[in-house]
């Protein structure tokens, strides 16, 4: 087994004129918190998109697992066990937090047999993934908003949902887009230190894009720096804080 749960090796991608990826190679190894940072507009929204399978790259390849998953359906990739979460949390509004949760099984039973006649055994299925759905939104300490509207929870509840959303799938691997936006440094303490959790007692590998890097270099085993299409620097966060290069470019002067 590759010690690196995901590879990718000279993607590119362009949009019209618009050269967004130039010839991406990164990796993210089994069990490792792993960055990707860069300015507004560098590409790492879509290379996690080309990496998910919302996109296809013009060309490179994407390897997750051992297996290539380069152009597969995003669907796939998801089932494959690589999940991502987003900055904007997606929800379906007219549901609570908990019917949100449960929704996002990977082996939603309710998708599988519903169209069986087997009852009991969708009974107890719907059980294991309802009790799955209060462990993590009690994991993650809001359970206490689990009947709320998933409209009516603070944006950092909302947050916490969506990646109770994505661990309910038992992932390999996260993807996480700014998992710490727009909540207050407290909780975006709390957030990274889940994290950290997760990995250590779970082995989860996880990918992270995040703008705040104050909060991510504490917890981070290593980091990716893109601009303008391609990957600039990386290093551990301690290398990447010294990195000329990359001092530079966030001062706007690379
Ligand atoms: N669907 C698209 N159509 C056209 N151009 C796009 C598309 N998606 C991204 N781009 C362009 O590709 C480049 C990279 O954008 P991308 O969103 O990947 O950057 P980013 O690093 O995620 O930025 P941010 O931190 O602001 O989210 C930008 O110039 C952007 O305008």
């Amino acid at each position: 087994m590759s010690d690196n749960i995901l590879e990718v090796q000279n993607v590119k991608k362009r949009f019209g004129g618009v050269v967004a990826l130039d010839g991406v190679t990164m990796s993210v190894k089994r069990g490792s918190m792993t960055a990707l940072i860069g300015p507004n507009g560098s590409g790492k929204t879509t290379l996690f998109n080309v990496i998910a399978g919302v996109y296809k790259p013009d060309s490179g390849k994407v390897f997750f697992d051992g297996k290539d998953i380069t152009g597969l359906p995003p669907e796939k990739i998801y089932h494959l066990g690589l999940v991502r979460t987003f900055q904007v949390p997606r929800m379906f509004k007219g549901m609570t937090v908990f019917e949100n949760v449960m929704t996002a099984a990977r082996n939603n039973p309710g998708e599988r047999y519903t169209k069986s006649l087997l009852k009991r055994l969708w009974k107890s299925v719907e059980m294991k993934v309802a009790e799955k759905a209060v462990d993590t939104l009690e994991l993650l300490k809001i359970l206490h908003v689990a009947r709320n509207p998933s409209g009516a929870i603070s944006g950092g509840q909302m947050k916490l949902v969506e990646l109770a959303r994505g661990l309910m799938s038992d992932p390999k691997m996260l993807m996480l887009d700014e998992p710490a936006a727009g909540v207050n440094p407290t909780l975006a303490h709390e957030i990274f230190k889940f994290l950290v959790n997760l990995k250590t007692e779970k082995g989860m590998s996880m990918l992270i894009i995040e703008h705040r890097l104050d909060i991510l270099f504490d917890y981070v085993d290593y980091v990716y720096v893109m601009h303008r299409g391609k990957i600039v620097a990386e290093g551990t966060p301690e290398e990447i804080m010294n990195n000329k290069v990359v001092v530079d470019i966030y001062l706007g002067e690379a």
